[in-house]
């Protein structure tokens, strides 16, 4: 099946429609690496993320993913092209977004509800304040009661939990998630995501979610975009996802339409991830 790319000035398909919370026009990316020719990671590309979107990142190893969610969070400055926050260009860091990343940063020495509330008072939260809103946080996460552990007494499952609680107390306007759930068995992932869905649906950021995991990305997200296999990654491919919310991130797989959109979707990834892999693939 044929997918329209979407472009700059296009409407936007989510229920946050109108404001652009990210717009990547033409973003190309390169690294230079000392004695070597410099490395296009990314070629001319362009990705809107309306506000209130939740927009899933797919891709074959190793083609740009991460290098597009850190030049969105001010992270890595793109050989070309505009990053706009909101209308505005971005300039430096992303203070308008949240980043959950694949490894969580926990501080071992720190409790959960310290580990939640510092994340308030380096920006000047009163600690009183700060330890009020870790504790809100933590309950909403379904951490009430540990709250007093340090991290290497929670579960993987419950560290990520802590993780998502201080990016979130924040209230940033836009979540950048690099593979957030990696590290987590299958069952816990979809937990997570159940969790993660339950959270976005109270006032709902434009999120910006990137993972290997296609039935991840379908379950989760208003949309999915593909990159094509690098060097000069693009985005190939942007496939509105018309399931019915709320969502299960569970019982949403056993739904005839999930299947439909994931063969749709892999048909196009497919192609790339072999491009990749070359002739590993079976
Ligand atoms: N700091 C850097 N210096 C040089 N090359 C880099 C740097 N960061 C990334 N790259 C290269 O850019 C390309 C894209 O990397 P990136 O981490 O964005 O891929 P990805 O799609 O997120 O991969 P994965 O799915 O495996 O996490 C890769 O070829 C990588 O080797």
């Amino acid at each position: 099946m044929e997918t329209a790319l979407r472009r700059p000035g296009d409407a936007m398909a989510s229920p946050g429609a109108g404001a652009l919370a990210v717009a990547l026009d033409d973003v190309s990316i390169s690294f230079a690496i000392k004695g070597r020719p410099v490395f296009k990671a990314v070629a001319p590309t362009s990705l809107h993320v309306g506000d209130g979107e939740f927009v899933a990142i797919v891709g074959p190893t190793g083609c740009g993913k991460s290098t597009l969610l850190n030049a969105t969070a001010g992270l890595l400055k793109p050989a070309g092209g505009r990053v706009s926050i909101f209308g505005e260009p971005l300039a430096g860091l992303n203070a308008k977004a949240g980043y959950l990343f694949q490894q969580d940063a926990l501080m071992p020495w720190k409790t959960a509800l310290d580990n939640v509330a510092i994340a308030l008072e380096i920006g000047g939260t009163r600690r009183a304040e700060a330890l009020a809103q870790g504790r809100e946080w933590l309950g909403r996460v379904g951490l009430a009661r540990f709250t007093d552990r340090y991290p290497h007494e929670l579960s993987g499952g419950q560290r990520k939990r802590v993780a998502l609680a201080q990016v979130l107390v924040r209230d940033p306007k836009i979540l950048l998630m690099d593979e957030p759930f990696g590290p987590l068995d299958a069952q816990t992932r979809q937990i997570m995501g159940t969790l993660l869905l339950r959270l976005w649906a109270r006032d709902r950021k434009a999120v910006m979610f990137v993972t290997h995991d296609l039935e991840e990305a379908i379950a989760l997200s208003d949309r999915v975009v593909i990159m094509s296999a690098g060097p000069e990654a693009r985005i190939i491919g942007d496939f509105p996802i018309d399931l019915a919310r709320p969502r299960d991130t569970a019982d949403i797989r056993l739904d005839p339409r999930f299947h439909q959109l994931h063969r749709e979707i892999w048909n196009q990834l497919k192609a790339e991830v072999v491009k990749t892999y070359g002739e590993e693939m079976p």
